[in-house]
């Protein structure tokens, strides 16, 4: 793998599954592939799970790992040719070699602003690392993509799984705050890639990206969509149409031990209890959250495996 800043980037995805769950039984098989090699991790954003997760699977695999949060260094510029009389201190092309010379993997945290479409959608930031590192370039969320989640969702989901084809839904929930599109972008993505009975709710107007739907069913009626679910996965996101705004506070669409049933119930965390999803929920058996998070470590390392060995 030359570098991971999107699904298509994984060339055989249940392989690819399969070997991240077999890395659970024996974490530390590949310590030396690491050796002596440096994983820089970038955050533009707050982490949690991420952060420590991704740290955890490098050093499996025998990495040093350095950690930069980008707010405590010299404020990046992105755009070309601009006279940097402002605030921008460092420009994104010296920046971005330097920081090569001191990684062998370079991995980026950033968000969208949420408040220029055109800006968030052309991935300004994770593009112009790719264009100017040269080492390969691991994506930890950015504007439009979260594609290591994604990957801890789909291992998630085929562990647990207790049929061939199990039904999934995304369901959207309120929350107080806008918040970007990138963990549903790339959970539709990923379960376009699985064998899953695949099904999107959301209220009217809340569509995705549809170019990343594409003919995914949308219902808008809820209860409709979650009937004989094995697993809902419930996730906020700001609306994509009238971009970054948020229209819907309805606490009606909150994920509730009645309306989950006997699925299970996902998310990617962090979560806003009783506004998201209930109490019970998240107390309930149901809750696969911690499972979920748990599989970021063994996502992340096959993913870095995989780049570690085309380093060879
Ligand atoms: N990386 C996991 C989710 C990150 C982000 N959530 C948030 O910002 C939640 C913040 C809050 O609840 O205040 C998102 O939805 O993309
Ligand atoms: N799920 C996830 O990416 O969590 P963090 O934002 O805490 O890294």
């Amino acid at each position: 793998m030359k570098k991971y800043t999107k699904i298509k980037d994984i060339s055989n995805l249940n392989e690819t599954i399969k070997e991240a769950i077999l890395l659970k039984i024996n974490p530390f098989e590949f310590q030396d592939l690491g050796k002596h090699k440096t994983l820089v991790m970038l955050f533009f954003n707050a982490s949690l799970r991420t952060r420590l997760s991704t740290e955890k699977a490098a050093k499996n695999l025998g990495m040093d790992v350095m950690v930069l949060n980008v707010n405590d260094a010299w404020q990046l510029e992105f755009e070309d040719g601009t006279v940097m009389y402002a605030n921008t201190s460092e420009h994104i092309k010296e920046a971005a070699q330097v920081i090569s010379q001191y990684a062998d993997i370079i991995a980026v945290r950033a968000f969208p602003a949420l408040t220029d479409k055109a800006k968030d959608q052309s991935e300004y930031i994770l593009k112009s690392f790719e264009k100017f590192a040269t080492v390969p370039i691991v994506n930890m969320e950015s504007a439009t993509a979260h594609p290591l989640q994604a990957l801890a969702d789909a291992i998630t989901i085929t562990e647990l799984a207790e049929k061939p084809k199990p039904k999934v839904v995304l369901s959207w929930a309120p929350h107080p705050k806008a918040l970007p599109q990138a963990v549903a972008n790339s959970f539709v993505e990923m379960m376009r890639n699985l064998e899953v009975d695949f099904t999107i709710t959301h209220p009217e107007g809340y569509e995705l990206d549809k170019n990343i739907t594409k003919e995914t069913p949308i219902n808008y009626n809820q209860k409709e969509a979650l009937k004989d679910a094995d697993f809902v996965y419930v996730k906020n996101w700001s609306n994509f149409n009238d971009y970054g705004k948020v229209l819907n506070r309805d606490e009606n669409w909150m994920m509730t031990k009645d309306k989950l049933g006997n699925a299970k119930f996902m998310h990617c965390l962090p979560v806003r209890r009783n506004i998201v999803v209930e109490d019970a929920v998240l107390d309930s058996e149901n809750s696969v959250v911690i499972k979920q998070a748990n599989n970021r470590t063994y996502a992340a390392q096959i993913v870095l495996k995989q780049i570690l060995e085309g380093l060879l």
